[in-house]
Order: C-alpha cells, then structure tokens, then sequence
C-alpha cells in the first residue's frame, strides 16, 4: 500500500519509536505500542542507529510487530553510512519477508572512532540504490533549520531537491522548535521544485539534559522562549511534561491550521505524552482541508 497516496487524503499523523537498550524496555516498548494503536496513526517509523549508536539489531523484530500485529504501517529507518551493498540488501529483504516495503534512507550520524565503510556517504546514494534495487517507497531527511554539515540554506535545499529527483518519495522534517523557520524552509524547498509531501517533526520535551542532547547532536537551535521554558521547570519533572506537550500542541495546531502535509512526532517511547497531543489535537486533524500550498 502506497503512504504517499495518503497525503491526497488527509493531513498525516505519524510516530516515531526507537529500539530500547535492555529486554525490560523492549518489553515497555511494547506495551507503549500497544497503548499507541488505538490512535491508528498513519504509519510508525522505527530508527536504526539513532544518535550515533551502535545497537543495529531489534529494528526489524520491531517494525514487524508494529505491521503484523497492530496492523498499522511500519518504516524502518536506514542509515547508510556503516553499511554495504548487500547490507542493505539483506535488510530490505528481511523486511519485506515480513511485509514491509517502506524505508527513510539515511546517512545516520558519525559514531566517533568507527570507520564509515565508504559506499554510502551522502542519503542519495543510498535512495538511488534502493530504488533501483527493490519496489520500496522510500523516505528522506529534511533541515527546517539547514543540516549542520551544509556549507548554507542553499546547497543544503539543493541536496534534498536531489534526493527527491532521486526517488525520495516522502520527506520527514529533523524537529525544530520554530514555526516560522519551517514555513520559510518549506517555501524555499516548493521554489527549488522539491514537490513531495513534507511532514513536520516535532519533538516534545520530557527532560531538559534529553533535548539538549539531542538538539546538539541534530544541530537544531534552542529559541530563547524554549530555553526559558526549560530552565524554568528543569527541575520539577511534571511541570517540565506538561510545558513540553503545551508547546508541542501548540506548534502543531499552527501547522495543522498552516496546512502541513503531516506531522511526525517523536515520541521517544512515552505513549502518555503521545496520547495527551494526540487528545489535543485530533479534531484539527480530522477537519483538515489541506490547501494545495501554505505560506
Ligand atoms: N538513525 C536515525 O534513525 C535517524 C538519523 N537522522 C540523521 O539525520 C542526519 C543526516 O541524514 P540525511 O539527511 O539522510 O543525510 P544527507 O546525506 O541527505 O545530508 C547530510 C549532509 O550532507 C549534505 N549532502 C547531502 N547530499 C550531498 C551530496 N551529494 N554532496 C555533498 N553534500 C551532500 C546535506 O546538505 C547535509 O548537510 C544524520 O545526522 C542522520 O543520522 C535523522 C533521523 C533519524
Ligand atoms: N541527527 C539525528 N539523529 C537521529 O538519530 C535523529 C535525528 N537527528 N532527528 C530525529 C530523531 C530523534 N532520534 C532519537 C533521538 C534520541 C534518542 C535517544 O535518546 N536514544 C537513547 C535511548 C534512551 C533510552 O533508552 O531511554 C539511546 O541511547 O539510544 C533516540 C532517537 C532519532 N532521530
């Protein structure tokens, strides 16, 4: 079945999981799976590698569970930096023994002190060969606040209008904290000719070390109303989840009324927080009409 059809339909609501570290948090990633299906989310995208690590196992026994038993859409994410030819092989073949025929193609971050294996360094290398190699729809990375490693906004707009050219068939934003930068992004990206649906990532905050983290690993900017909010609540964990799914609802209900193609949420492993958005924000979903372009 074909995600990208979807967008024609509705404005997406996604999510994304990662494979937990021990058998005890595989055993609550399950349960938060299972709290996530009554939302029947439009697909669930599970990363490989996420952040620079090393765990490569468990993607697929995940993704299978998400397509096989709660029966929603399943994305595995592919990082290509650590990986060959018949790496990516292998794994599209696993994945399609269990029904699965929907990839992100990625770079994936450096893991410092490994060796990249040298075929894939760019996320075009590998949409182009997956897309010669398999009948996958595949999924691309894009930078509302430009990727760190590209030299400006430009060169940055013009790799993505290449992966779409390529065959990227979806695109999922990097989170971002600012509205607005999106909304620039998206328009310049619609005058470079990128015209494939774009989902806005968003990431709602549950610890302020967490976001950090990550926002520096991604090289996604703080805006100082955030760093605030942060600060304010660092250390009262219950002001600080509640803050965080303020903002995130915040964020995509201007998206939603905007006209965003989809929103793609984070949702590092909390179904409560997810389910908390997702009560918020369900009924600007279901009365989308998209526009064909937002400003
Ligand atoms: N492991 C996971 O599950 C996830 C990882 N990511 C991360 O997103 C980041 C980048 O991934 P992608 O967007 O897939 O990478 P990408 O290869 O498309 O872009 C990475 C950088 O290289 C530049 N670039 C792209 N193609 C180029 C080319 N042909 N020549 C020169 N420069 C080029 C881009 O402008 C950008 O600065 C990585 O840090 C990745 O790990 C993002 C989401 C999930
Ligand atoms: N550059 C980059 N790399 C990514 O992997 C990535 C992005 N950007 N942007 C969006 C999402 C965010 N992702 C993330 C970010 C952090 C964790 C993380 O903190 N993982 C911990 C597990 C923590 C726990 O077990 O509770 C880990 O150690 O893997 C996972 C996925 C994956 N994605």
């Amino acid at each position: 079945m074909s995600l990208v059809d979807k967008f024609n339909e509705k404005t997406v609501f996604s999510f994304e999981v990662f494979p937990p570290r021990s058998t005890t948090s595989a055993e609550k990633l399950y349960q938060t799976l299972t709290d996530l299906q009554a939302i029947q989310p439009d697909f669930i995208s599970v990363t490989l590698g996420a952040g620079g690590t090393d765990r490569y196992n468990d993607t697929v026994g995940i993704a299978d569970r998400i397509q096989n038993q709660l029966h929603i859409p399943a994305i595995a994410h592919i990082p290509g930096l650590y990986l060959n030819e018949q790496d990516v092989l292998s794994l599209l073949s696993e994945l399609a023994a269990h029904g699965i025929h929907h990839v992100l193609a990625l770079r994936g971050d450096a893991i410092p002190g490994k060796t990249p294996q040298g075929v894939f360094q760019h996320a075009d290398q590998l949409i182009q060969f997956i897309k010669a190699n398999s009948d996958f729809e595949v999924l691309g990375a894009c930078y509302p606040d430009t990727h760190k490693d590209a030299p400006d906004a430009l060169h940055d707009i013009q790799n993505l209008k290449h992966k779409v050219d390529l065959g990227a068939d979806h695109l999922i934003s990097q989170l971002f904290f600012e509205n607005q930068h999106f909304y620039n992004f998206r328009e310049k990206a619609l005058l470079a000719g990128v015209d494939v649906p774009i989902e806005a990532g968003i990431m709602p905050v549950t610890n302020k070390k967490q976001i950090e983290r990550i926002a520096a690993v991604a090289g996604v900017p703080l805006p100082t109303k955030f760093a605030r909010m942060l600060a304010r609540y660092e250390n009262n964990p219950e002001a600080l989840r509640d803050a965080g799914i303020a903002y995130a609802i915040d964020q995509i209900a201007d998206l939603v009324a905007q006209g965003v193609d989809g929103v793609h949420l984070y949702t590092m492993n909390n179904s409560e927080i997810a389910n908390r958005i997702w009560s918020a924000t369900a009924s600007l979903f279901a009365a989308s009409h998209k526009p064909a372009t937002i400003k």
